[in-house]
């Protein structure tokens, strides 16, 4: 009986969530199972795509005409079950297409890469062909191909003239390496060696060493050690003395090494949340718990040794940290306690050591996975415990299609490996301390810092007075003071700038024009480190000006506190002082990240000066001061959230002050002194805040106590998006209760990016049973009636702005 595959299409400008089905060719030995890749033709003509294999099923009357599959790129899936099974459910939850969350689950290197190519057809003159083709049958079609050249060919194409076919190539390729083994006993080698002309030292070297060699190693390693080269191992080889065979290896992304760890005596708390944790894995319970621990209370450690007992009981853990290429010193800790057997995925690799570190777990060679957000899809079986570190971090969810957040994901697959999620952090987010509250999380806490050291001493600056006295500085007079204190007794200090939404432009004096984006309605912000100015946004880049643009006035100046200009400042202030810088443009190279923390570890340096970078997750023992230069930055976003972000952000890393022997001190420079975010992050006082924040959330009707869902439209013509939202608002305010609460639509806060217009809504509710449905419905609609207008959906969005 011939078998069909339903197969997902990976087709950027035909979303749909249906699978097309494809006759499975008679001539496939192997089973073709779901999860597996395989290339289609699509459409008229000889198009071919990627697709994932969705199910399989009999051949039935009604289906005829079918096409057949091409070809099957993968021996087993490369989407187990578990994971199939969750896109389905993703796809549902965050409104993405089915393809898209396939491929987020993958690492890079498996995504298809296309390849178009024009051949000649029949109605091409022989001049013409010539000319474009000379001697080649083909052409690839790259945007590397002249202008003009590739015009020419998209017109003949239009005329049909030419031919042109796309392929698909597989980026992914495993690194091989070239073995080397003795092809002969030892008493032949010896016999060898006396033929050898006295010359012939390398020779002679190598056939020593081939006597003695008992096992298989790689050529460059073999022709390092012997000083030879590689001519004289192909020699041998051609003489039939050694054999030569390529053998696969892993790029390994941690190649330095990590010093070895014990686990730590841990004390009470520790102890009973360590032990709570345990018990929820040996008896396959799916409990969440919430591990709320204030800075530098050892909540590493209790990951650790949760870790340690789930490998014990002969399963894998699973552990989200945010942004893992930026805290290289907690990948240190997790490699020193378990090794090997350790897998790191982030976007800071290499598309191919991401590829092997996914493969290594792929096949159950590594059992302890730490990563970044899209580690949370894993290929890990049989999961006895999963961490999230820094729970609350925005950056855990995805602000691109499929929206998905982490934590969501992380709690499924505890639904479906029955084991316990442990979501922790210093400052939890309102919405998993809510949770807690109503014991849906079951709450551990550790109260105090490992070895009882005080909670470090916070400081208001307040600068409106501090500008009056002088007003040019960015350093007030107590943070410069203690500074100094610092310096003098040999510790160290972090300085927080606080970018968000932050940074530094070019305005006129004279007639006040700012130097904007021509695609998007954003400044462009000034980079001295490249002498230009960039949109953050799509990317675009230009000259910085010497005249106005408007109104040719040759005062032109830089405004906004970007960390170069404060960098530059302190230097001045501080001429003896060792200073480091951390922000985007001394981390975007590969590793920067990591060297310049090991040099202020190595006290190479007396500060640090960074962005929210440093905020978190940083234990240096002789930093004794942070000062936060600027905290008001988050409070200024018209956003429910600004209140949450400035208390979590100033505790995080106020927490980064005294953490060993010697006690810390914090300054926090703020035009808001009296703000209940700023006076609560003073006294480190998260249940404080908690109380007072959801009460204010509750007069809002903002989440927790809320659902929230936003909806943006965005087209090249801004009256098309505009038109598209209103719609959308009216069909809405039609199929929901009365107690949903619709709040615009609006242009979005940017309201123009990349040349594109964005016009939102947001839809507050407590209980809608028909959304879900409504929402895909407009989400069809509205892609069938214009092409290019694309409607997102955010559900549970991090801000509404
Ligand atoms: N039981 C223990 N005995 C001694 N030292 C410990 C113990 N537990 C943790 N420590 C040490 O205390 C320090 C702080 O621990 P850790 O970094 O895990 O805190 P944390 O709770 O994750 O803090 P943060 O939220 O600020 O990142 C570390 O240097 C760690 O090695
Ligand atoms: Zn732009
Ligand atoms: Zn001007």
């Amino acid at each position: 009986m011939p078998e069909v595959a339903e197969v997902i299409v990976d087709v950027p400008t035909m979303q749909t969530n249906t699978p097309y089905s494809y006759l499975i060719p008679a001539t496939l030995t192997t089973p073709l199972l779901p999860g597996m890749r395989v290339i289609v033709p699509f459409g008229n003509g000889s198009r071919k795509v990627q697709g994932f294999v969705w199910r399989v099923h009999e051949l039935v009357s009604t289906e005829h005409e079918l096409k057949t599959i091409d070809s099957v790129m993968d021996l087993s899936p490369v989407l187990n079950q578990e994971l199939m099974a969750m896109a389905e459910w993703l796809a549902s939850t965050t409104y993405a297409f089915t393809i898209s969350v396939l491929l987020t689950m993958l690492p890079n290197a498996l995504k298809a890469a296309y390849e178009k190519w024009a051949t000649p057809g029949e109605q091409l003159s022989t001049a013409t062909r010539q000319r474009l083709f000379g001697d080649q049958s083909r052409l690839e079609l790259t945007d590397k191909l002249p202008t003009a050249q590739f015009n020419e060919l998209m017109s003949l194409y239009r005329k049909h003239a030419i031919n042109v076919t796309y392929e698909v190539k597989s980026k992914g390729h495993a690194k091989l390496v070239t073995m080397v083994k003795p092809a002969l006993p030892k008493a032949d080698l010896e016999a060898a060696k006396s033929k050898l002309r006295v010359t012939a030292v390398k020779q002679a070297d190598l056939l020593d060493h081939l006597m003695v060699q008992t096992e298989p190693v790689s050529q460059p390693a073999l022709e390092k050690q012997l000083g030879v080269t590689s001519a004289v191992i192909k020699g041998a080889a051609d003489k039939g003395w050694l054999t030569r065979y390529q053998t696969e290896v892993y790029r390994d992304p941690l190649s330095n090494a990590v010093v070895k760890t014990q686990p730590l005596k841990l004390n009470d708390a520790q102890q009973t949340a360590v032990a709570a944790i345990c018990r929820a894995t040996d008896e396959q319970q799916e409990t969440t718990f919430l591990l709320e621990g204030v800075t530098g209370s050892g909540k590493t450690e209790v990951y650790l040794q949760a870790i340690a007992n789930a490998l014990e009981q002969g399963k894998n853990a699973l552990m989200l940290v945010p942004e893992i290429s930026l805290t290289p010193q907690i990948v240190g800790r997790v490699r020193g306690r378990f090794g090997k057997a350790v897998a790191v995925l982030h976007s800071g690799l290499s598309a191919g050591e991401r590829f092997d570190e996914w493969r290594r777990i792929d096949r159950g060679e590594a059992r302890v996975v730490v990563g970044a957000r899209s580690a949370v899809f894993a290929p890990l079986t049989n999961i006895g415990v999963i961490i999230m570190d820094e729970e609350h971090e925005a950056s855990y969810k995805q602000d691109d299609n499929p929206r998905y957040h982490a934590r969501d994901v992380a709690l499924w697959r505890s639904r479906y490996h029955h084991c316990p999620v442990v979501l922790g952090s210093a400052t939890p987010s309102l919405e998993s301390r809510a949770r807690a509250q109503k014991n849906r999380y079951q709450r551990l806490l550790l109260p105090t810092r490992v070895n009882e050291q005080a909670l470090p001493k916070v400081t208001i600056v307040d600068m409106t007075q501090e500008l009056q006295q002088h007003a040019e500085s960015t350093f007030s007079t107590p943070l410069m003071t203690a500074i100094n204190d610092r310096l003098a007794r040999g510790e160290q200090s972090l300085l927080m700038l606080n970018r968000r939404g932050f940074s530094s432009f070019v305005m006129c004096r004279d007639c006040g024009f700012v130097l904007k984006c021509p695609n998007c309605d954003i400044s462009l912000t000034l980079h001295m480190d490249t002498h230009s100015m960039k949109c953050h946004y799509c990317g675009h880049e230009e000259p910085i000006p010497q005249v106005c643009p408007n109104c040719h006035s040759r005062h032109i100046r830089y405004y906004g506190t970007g960390t170069q200009k404060v960098e530059a400042e302190l230097k001045q202030l501080l001429p003896n002082a060792r200073i480091l810088r951390m922000d985007v443009d001394t981390t975007r190279r590969k590793g920067a990240h990591e060297r310049l923390l090991r040099q202020f570890g190595n006290h190479e340096a007396d500060i640090l000066l960074g962005t929210q970078m440093i905020a978190k997750g940083l234990d240096f023992p002789d930093v004794t001061l942070v000062g936060v230069l600027n905290a008001d930055t988050a409070l200024g976003m018209p956003d429910f959230r600004s209140s949450e972000r400035t208390f979590q952000l100033l505790t995080q890393v106020s927490g980064r002050a005294g953490r060993a022997q010697k006690p810390g001190q914090v300054f926090i420079q703020t035009y808001n002194p009296d703000h209940y975010a700023i006076q609560l992050a003073k006294s480190q006082d998260y249940e404080r805040f908690f109380v007072t924040e959801m009460k204010l959330r509750h007069q809002g009707n903002y989440p927790p106590y809320y659902f929230a869902v936003k909806l943006t439209a965005s087209d090249v013509e801004e009256r098309v998006a505009a038109t598209a939202i209103h719609k959308i608002a009216a069909e809405l305010q039609a199929g929901l209760s009365q107690h949903a609460i619709i709040l615009g639509p609006t242009p979005s806060a940017i309201a123009r990016v990349n040349k594109r217009y964005y016009y939102q809504l947001v839809i507050k509710y407590k209980q809608e049973p028909q959304l879900s449905a409504l929402l895909f419905k407009l989400l069809n609609q509205a892609q069938k009636a214009r092409k290019g207008l694309q409607i997102a959906i955010d559900n549970n969005p991090m801000s509404f702005m």
